[in-house]
């Protein structure tokens, strides 16, 4: 602690709440942050802005923070078709909700390029009034008819660039290697070595 004041650390409150509304992701989170960053988990479906992946991810970061009182990360992803100029993109949940599947393959059927690319935005508050950082983790790929497990959303059509496999295809260790979660985290975890925060209290870790 003392040595830790001596570099005049930024002291946290408490440990970072991670919140989301789908326990899939927090799942992959738990995964790849591991004991890394002290955090818990709070279940809260934020509302979202329309717009850029950023400005969504940060807006929902201030909402948290000002919902948690405290410290925060969340995290939007989106979906992003280069046929279409990057759409759904951060629309895909309700793309995915309403076409499925298949209805997504067919959105790019007049279109001979099936490239997209996964993106993961995870903005950073340390509380309420704090401007969030955000960490942007993007992996490429393709998009095809689904295959493999249908636990977790659009992950049956995402094809990563290098792989035969779809993300639901993968073994979950393989996926969070190079996912677009993994890529966001990798710099939200460099963020926190370098910061040094410090916590003032030590609630449970998840
Ligand atoms: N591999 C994946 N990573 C993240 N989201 C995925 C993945 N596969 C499918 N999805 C889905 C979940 C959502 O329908 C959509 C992302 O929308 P998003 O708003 O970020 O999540 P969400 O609303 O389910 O949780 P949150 O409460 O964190 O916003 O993509
Ligand atoms: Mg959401």
């Amino acid at each position: 602690m003392a040595a830790a004041a001596a570099k005049a650390a930024v002291v946290l409150p408490r440990p970072v709440t991670f919140v989301t509304g789908n326990a899939k992701k927090l799942e992959e989170v738990k995964a790849i942050i591991g004991n890394s960053i002290p955090f818990k988990s709070l279940k809260l479906d934020l509302p979202e802005l329309q717009g850029e992946p950023e400005d969504i991810s940060k807006e929902k970061a201030r909402l948290a923070a000002l919902q948690v009182n405290g410290p925060v990360l969340v995290e939007d992803t989106c979906l992003c078709f280069n046929s279409l100029k990057g759409l759904p993109g951060p629309y895909i949940k309700w793309f995915l909700e309403k076409l499925g599947h298949e209805g997504l393959n067919n959105l790019l059927m007049a279109y001979e390029d099936k490239t997209a690319y996964a993106l993961c935005a995870f903005s950073f508050s340390r509380g309420p009034g704090a401007e969030p950082l955000t960490f942007l983790g993007k992996t490429p790929g393709k998009i095809v008819p689904a295959r493999g497990p249908t636990d977790f959303g659009w992950d049956p059509v995402f094809q990563p660039d290098g792989y035969d496999q779809t993300y639901a295809e993968m073994a979950k260790e393989e996926k969070n290697m190079i996912s677009h979660r993994y890529k966001s985290l990798a710099l939200v975890k460099s963020h926190f070595k370098e910061a040094g925060y410090v916590f003032e209290t030590d609630e449970d870790t998840i």
